[in-house]
């Protein structure tokens, strides 16, 4: 019996004091873990290793994943996932651990399917849009890097008397742009969970600058983009032409998913692959999403995380209404 991890889809901070936290507490455990590089795509072409203590040294503030990820066309087949079994067999290996979002763990819960390969899902995405958990791997750090770009962008904006439009990752779900609207006081959050009413945000603008308001912060999500809302280019459209203040746009993309990892998410890293392994161990059989509500962890099944879509919960879409009139 062995136990590999890989990580896979979209990487964020947390994964590596999560790999390390497995490497560890499997050497403590007296067994061999094994890691797995370059995500799915690692494992049909056989990047499999013995881990070392070696391998994860210095590797709790490193943000990303130095095993690496990646999003696999291949893996969709059937005679790749084969290959890739066959990989897994030639090391022994019957368990896995794998940090990702619902896609990698569709993808694992085909490969259990096919040829019954343990393993538990480690939500870990920045979009924090995973139904079953309230928490994902990444989010904390990512909030801490748009709320540091927030506060400079606005410094800015204030010495000029601009407008900011910010936007957020996040793919569909506008968790990111909401929480980071919230907590750096943000003049406007546009998210596709929210309605909104871009006459009245006006008029309410244009009182404040009447008042003597310096300066404008808009946070927008990414999937206004691809959703009937207004999007980062036509906020700063509007913003120019109808409330008449001049405007900057700042899109955040790719910085959001790098950094450091936050305490809070090195801690939840160590949490979340320390009952991950306890799981896979106790368990004959396993194709379990690890959660995390109201402060416990709980497993799921995959069937239950892919039953519906992730909603923001209403308390807190509830924080920002005064941010859309
Ligand atoms: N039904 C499936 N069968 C086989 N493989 C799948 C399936 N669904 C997803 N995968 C594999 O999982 C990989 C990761 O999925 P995806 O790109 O959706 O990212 P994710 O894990 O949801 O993370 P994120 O959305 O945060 O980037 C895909 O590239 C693909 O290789
Ligand atoms: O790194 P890529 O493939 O451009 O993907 C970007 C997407 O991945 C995420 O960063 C994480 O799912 C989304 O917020 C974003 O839409």
């Amino acid at each position: 019996m062995a136990i590999a991890i890989l990580t896979s889809g979209g990487d964020c901070a947390g994964m590596n004091p999560a790999i390390k936290q497995f490497v560890d507490y499997c050497f403590s455990k007296n067994i061999q873990p094994y890691l797995i590089y370059d995500g799915l795509e690692g494992l049909i072409d056989g990047d499999i290793k013995k881990a070392s203590y070696e391998d994860v040294a210095g590797m709790m503030h490193q943000g990303g994943t130095m095993i690496r990820s990646s999003r696999s066309k291949r893996f969709f087949e059937y005679e790749y996932r084969k290959i890739a079994y066959e990989n897994l067999q030639k090391h022994g290996i019957d368990k896995l651990i794998i940090l990702g979002g619902d896609g990698s763990f569709r993808a694992l819960d085909q490969f259990y399917k096919d040829f019954g390969v343990n393993f538990v899902g480690i939500p870990s995405t920045i979009d924090n849009d995973i139904f079953g958990t309230e928490y994902c791997l990444g989010v904390d750090t990512a909030l801490n890097i748009i709320r540091e770009a927030t506060d400079a962008v606005r410094d800015t904006s204030a010495s000029f008397k601009r407008a900011c439009v910010i936007e957020t990752m996040g793919r569909d779900c506008g968790y990111l742009a909401l929480v980071s609207a919230i907590t750096c006081g943000a003049e406007v959050c546009i998210i596709p969970e929210l309605e909104y009413d871009l006459d009245k945000i006006g008029k309410r603008l244009k009182e404040e600058l009447k008042n003597g308001r310096k300066y404008i912060v808009c946070i927008v999500a990414e999937g206004c983009n691809s959703q009937v809302c207004t999007n980062t280019n036509g906020l700063v459209k509007w913003l120019e032409e109808d409330v008449g203040i001049e405007t900057r746009a700042t899109i955040l993309g790719h910085v959001q998913r790098g950094g450091n990892p936050t305490v809070y998410d090195r801690l939840m890293a160590s949490e979340f692959a320390t009952y991950a392994i306890d799981k896979i161990l106790d368990d004959e059989k396993c194709n379990h999403v690890i959660v995390y509500n109201k402060s416990e962890f709980q497993f799921v099944s995959i069937d239950y995380v892919n039953s519906q879509k992730y909603e923001i919960k209403k308390e807190l879409l509830d924080l920002a209404r005064r941010l859309i009139n």
